[in-house]
């Protein structure tokens, strides 16, 4: 199966200055914690890999700097994201208000409707539980106002992070088929004698047929989707 040109997503991480994005990120793709702080100047940038119904499938996660003075070289790179998670922390409500204007700003560099949002509340270890339903009421509002899906998590614990990224992963990976669905449309594929089918839906079926026979990837699995990080 020619499964190339959909294998890697971009997934832009924004947000205020200290809220936690390199945490985040670091907790997922290294599964370590560190509890000094230190600013991230510009971008930069991981690879994880996956692998979904037996597919490599890669997310390449950007981690952009939330100080105002990297801000116009971070923007530089918000371009061709197909995933953008706007970041605040739980334990400093004022972040929760800067989200929208990094999504605004985000978004400016997309085509419209090209991208999955999600809004993260970070450092959930650091708020009771009564504080953090209070928080989420008007956080999940906004992700409404947004068009975002919204999470919290901590990335001191871990609690929610792999189930987070496993969806990012997931709803990516099925947006990158869906486009490679849409792009080759037109082209079509004898099977057998006098049956026409899409050379991609055909894939498509295939890939979906191998995923609910129980063809799944290795490792830990999400809701939504088998993966393996690798
Ligand atoms: N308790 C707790 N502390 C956290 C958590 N996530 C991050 N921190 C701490 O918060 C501080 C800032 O975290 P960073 O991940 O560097 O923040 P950032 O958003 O990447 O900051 P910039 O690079 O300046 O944009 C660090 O001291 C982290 O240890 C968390 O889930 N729980």
């Amino acid at each position: 199966m020619q499964l190339g040109a959909f294998k890697i997503s971009k997934v832009v991480v924004v947000g205020d200055l200290y809220v936690g994005k390199t945490s985040l990120i670091n907790r997922f793709c290294k599964d370590i914690f560190d509890r000094d702080y230190k600013a991230t100047i510009g971008v930069d940038f991981e690879i994880e890999r996956f692998e979904i119904a037996g597919v490599p499938y890669n997310l390449q996660i950007w981690d952009t700097a939330g100080q105002e003075k990297f801000k116009c070289i971070a923007s530089a790179y918000y371009r061709g994201a197909e995933v953008i998670i706007t970041v605040f922390d739980l334990a400093d409500i004022q972040t929760l208000d800067h989200t929208k204007q990094w999504l605004e700003d985000a978004l400016r560099e997309n085509e419209p409707g090209s991208t999955f949002v999600f809004l993260v509340g970070t450092k959930k270890d650091l708020v009771s539980d009564a504080a953090c339903e209070r928080i989420e009421l008007d956080a999940v509002r906004l992700a409404n106002e947004m068009q975002a899906e919204y999470w919290s998590v901590s990335a001191k614990t871990g609690e929610n992070v792999k189930e987070f990224f496993s969806r990012v992963a997931a709803l990516a990976f099925e947006q990158s088929m869906l486009k490679e669905l849409e792009k080759n449309i037109g082209h079509v594929t004898q099977i057998g004698r006098g049956n026409l089918i899409s050379k991609s839906l055909f894939l498509l079926l295939e890939l979906f047929i191998y995923a609910f026979s129980g063809g799944k990837g290795r490792g830990h699995e999400s809701n939504s989707a088998s993966l393996t990080s690798e």
